[in-house]
């Protein structure tokens, strides 16, 4: 098993890799306060895997409430329901929500646990590349509004982490490869071993070997970790987890949350984030490339359909939460690292977007 920690004071925590953790009492019981635990997972995780992570609780009184799926149901309507749940379930602030799914599963149901009573002990066993690298990490927790993305939320920590790496064997491609979006994220930010592994391993990835899910899910969480002890509510260099973000949240909105997947957002995001470097010679177009043939290699797309527009993308950009003025607040390459940029509504910008557009 491999094990790192979360370091935030009181609110510290574990995050454990392992594959078949998902059944190990001994380990996840004591985490889990209070007489009651409400699995939160949705219609397709469930039949797979709510069973066998029941188990883990011997003691309390396991209820299970499965959300439809899809990124379109992460919102106030569905936040609501789960509420409605524990209240007519008698929950109280000592039990456990554990979120057993994927981001859209791990965001919602971290907020309802941030919100229900004023916080209840939350547990994360995310199920996804993308939610054992990223969502899971960090406490961002929040549902969508119809006129953005992560508009409604708050930073609330989960007590631990269950990453099962056997779970992603039933992940189809397309969710599979999504994940690497936020993976290739942390090598554009500077990790050395997740750069090293991701373009040293395409084809054991593509075969999905345990070994190599393991050592990038560790650091990739070691990454963010890094991030999140030094800086838990964004007031400086969380921003820059936000690398693609700006963009491929206009992306998702733009396109009701159906044709693109958050990964395939966020990287069609950091391509136009690279332009506007390159543009701004802050990175050599070289290394852009090295970058682009990896998004390929992993099936991810790197430009969009044209049935958006540049402008559409700006007048969405302008709701991203990062902005404090007129300006996009942006995060760009600059050499092996990233930074935090203000930009106007100029020209480099629209070239940015427009470069990535489909002819
Ligand atoms: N809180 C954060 O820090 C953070 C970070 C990154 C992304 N996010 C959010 O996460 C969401 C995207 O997460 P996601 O990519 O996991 O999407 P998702 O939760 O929609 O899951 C993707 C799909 O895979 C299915 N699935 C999940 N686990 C499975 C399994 N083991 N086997 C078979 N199918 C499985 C789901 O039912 C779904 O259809 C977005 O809402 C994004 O905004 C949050
Ligand atoms: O944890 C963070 O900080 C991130 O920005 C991680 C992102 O990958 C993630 O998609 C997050 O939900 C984006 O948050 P938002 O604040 O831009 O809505
Ligand atoms: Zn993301």
């Amino acid at each position: 098993m491999r094990q790192l920690a979360l370091a935030l004071g009181e609110r510290s925590y574990n995050i454990y890799i392992d594959s078949g953790i998902l059944t190990n009492a001994s380990l996840i019981q004591p985490y889990c306060s209070g007489e009651n635990v409400l699995i939160l997972s949705n219609e397709t995780v469930a039949p797979l895997y709510i069973e066998a992570l029941s188990k883990a609780f011997p003691d309390k009184t396991v209820y299970h409430y499965l959300l439809p799926d899809g990124e379109q149901y992460k919102n106030l309507e569905h936040f609501s329901a789960v509420i409605d749940f524990l209240i007519e379930n008698g929950f109280r602030r000592n039990d456990t929500l554990v979120a057993l799914g994927g981001g859209v599963v791990g965001d919602l149901g971290g907020f309802v646990a941030a919100s229900y009573q004023r916080g209840m002990g939350f547990i994360q066993v995310p199920t996804t590349v993308l939610a054992q690298v990223d969502s899971s990490v960090g406490g961002k927790t929040g549902v969508n509004h119809a006129l953005g993305k992560n508009m409604i939320g708050a930073f609330y920590q989960p007590k631990a982490v269950f990453i099962d790496t056997d779970t992603l064997k039933s992940l189809p491609d397309k969710e599979y490869y999504s994940g690497f979006a936020e993976i290739i994220k942390y090598a554009i930010l500077g990790s050395e071993p997740v750069k090293s592994l991701l373009f040293a391993n395409i084809q054991s990835i593509n075969l999905r070997k345990d070994e190599i899910l393991v050592e990038l899910i560790y650091h990739s969480c070691h990454k963010k970790a890094e991030v999140v002890a030094l800086d838990e509510k964004e007031q400086g260099n969380r921003a820059l987890l936000n690398l693609g973000h700006t963009f491929g949240h206009a992306i998702e909105r733009l396109t009701f949350y159906k044709a693109y997947l958050h990964g395939e957002a966020v990287a069609i995001g950091m391509m136009m984030a690279f332009n506007l470097s390159v543009a701004k010679k802050l990175i050599s177009p070289e290394i852009v490339a090295q970058y682009r043939e990896l998004m390929l290699a992993l099936n991810l797309p790197v430009s969009l359909s044209r049935s958006i527009s540049v402008a559409e993308m700006l007048d969405t950009m302008k709701l991203d939460k990062k902005n404090t003025s007129d300006k996009y607040r942006l995060v760009v390459p600059k050499g092996e690292k990233c930074i935090l940029i203000e930009q106007e509504r100029s020209a480099i910008l629209m070239e940015s977007i427009e470069k990535q557009l489909l002819v």
